[in-house]
Order: C-alpha cells, then sequence, then structure tokens
C-alpha cells in the first residue's frame, strides 16, 4: 500500500486549543489540564484512507506571543497549516487572521491552510460567528471547520480534508515515504530530532 507523509503545522493564540485538536487526533483523548506548549511538540499518525496509508507528520507550537518568532521554522517545511481560533474569543480569530498575513508572506507558496474553530461545544459563549468565519476562509480559499477537541468533533475530518488537497508532488507532501518510521506517539515534548527536524533558523 501506497505510503504518504503529510507534514502539517498548527498555528494560533495561546488557549485556542491546538495540542488539544493533535491529543485527540493521534491518541483519541482529551485532557482539560493540559499545560501550554513550550517551543513546539511533534506527533505522528499513520490514517489508512482510501487504500492510501497517510502518516501526519505534526508538528505543534506554542501559542504564547514569547514562542512566536520560533514559528517559520516550522511552517517552512509543511506542506499544509491548521490554523486555529476559539469560536469564544474574537482576539484569536483576528489574531488567526495575522497568522494567514504571516504565512502569506513568509510561508511555502502552496502551503494548504485549514481554519479551525475551535470549542464549538461551548456556542452558549460564541463571540465569532460560523457565518463570518466561513466567509473569510472562502476568501482566502482555505479549508474551514468547526471544530471541538472536546467532543471529537471534525478533527479526523479535518485531518483528512487536508490530505486530499495537498498535491502528491508537493515538498512535505509526496508519496513514497522512507519506510523507517519511529514509534507513531512519541511523548508529547518529543525532540524535534524525533523525525524531519525543521531547517534551522
Ligand atoms: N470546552 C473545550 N475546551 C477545550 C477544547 N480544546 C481545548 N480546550 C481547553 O482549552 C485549554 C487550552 O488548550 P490547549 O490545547 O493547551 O491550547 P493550545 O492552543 O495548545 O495552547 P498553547 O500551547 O499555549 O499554544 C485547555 O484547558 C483545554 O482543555 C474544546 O474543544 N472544548
Amino acid at each position: 500500500m501506497a505510503l504518504r507523509e503529510l507534514k502539517v503545522c498548527l498555528l494560533g493564540d495561546t488557549g485556542v486549543g491546538k495540542s488539544s485538536i493533535v491529543w485527540r487526533f493521534v491518541e483519541d483523548s482529551f485532557d482539560p489540564n493540559i499545560n501550554p506548549t513550550i517551543g513546539a511538540s511533534f506527533m505522528t499518525k499513520t490514517v489508512q484512507y482510501q487504500n492510501e496509508l497517510h502518516k501526519f507528520l505534526i508538528w505543534d507550537t506554542a501559542g504564547q506571543e514569547r514562542f512566536r518568532a520560533l514559528a517559520p521554522m516550522y511552517y517552512r517545511g509543511s506542506a499544509a497549516a491548521i490554523i486555529v481560533y476559539d469560536i469564544t474569543k474574537e482576539d484569536s480569530f483576528q489574531t488567526l487572521k495575522n497568522w494567514v498575513k504571516e504565512l502569506r508572506q513568509h510561508g511555502p507558496p502552496n502551503i494548504v491552510v485549514a481554519i479551525a474553530g475551535n470549542k464549538c461545544d461551548l456556542s452558549d459563549a460564541r463571540e465569532v460567528s460560523e457565518k463570518d468565519a466561513k466567509d473569510y476562509a472562502d476568501s482566502i480559499h482555505a479549508i474551514f471547520v468547526e471544530t471541538s477537541a472536546k467532543n471529537a468533533i471534525n478533527i479526523n475530518e479535518v485531518f483528512i480534508e487536508i490530505s486530499q488537497r495537498i498535491p502528491v508532488s508537493e515538498p512535505g507532501g509526496g508519496a513514497g515515504a522512507r519506510a523507517s518510521n519511529s514509534a507513531d506517539s512519541p511523548p508529547r515534548a518529543a525532540a524535534p530530532a524525533a523525525d524531519d527536524p525543521p531547517p534551522k533558523p
């Protein structure tokens, strides 16, 4: 069976739920007391989809302002970026727009962008309308989903949709990947050397 390796990074404000989305996707679990990410963390997950194995190499970046300068190390080598905001925090949607601008200016030219409005289980506290976010995503030709890492809504779907958009020939999205794999789910704060380290700044 063909194996595709797909490099994906997650970007977005602190606390929007990037690590929780990755944790739900990779481990199918949710931790309400999860710690903020320091620097970045790396995980992999392989899923079978339509007679192909898709190995996602996932860089989960830290949203805290003090780590912002590190992000280019992770998005530069990525075939796709999931930019996350929190539907209960308008500010986080503005931060998302800044990430889109930065990716447009400094990211790989053909990077696939997915916008995830996370914490959709908290719709009573909603500050960002689904329509506004969808209209914005359409205007930049991005994938759009509302997700809940807590309730496992649209988490697998966003990864599969990304894999369908990444051309096979794209760096970080190609077929014919190496056969030697590290364990599929290294610890949350695995060192960047675990697999495919990002280029030095
Ligand atoms: N209700 C709800 N809470 C969530 C959801 N996803 C994450 N959280 C909570 O939001 C808080 C922040 O989650 P994280 O996954 O650490 O957020 P992050 O974006 O990775 O934050 P940084 O690592 O600082 O960038 C935690 O208390 C999570 O339990 C969700 O879908 N619903």
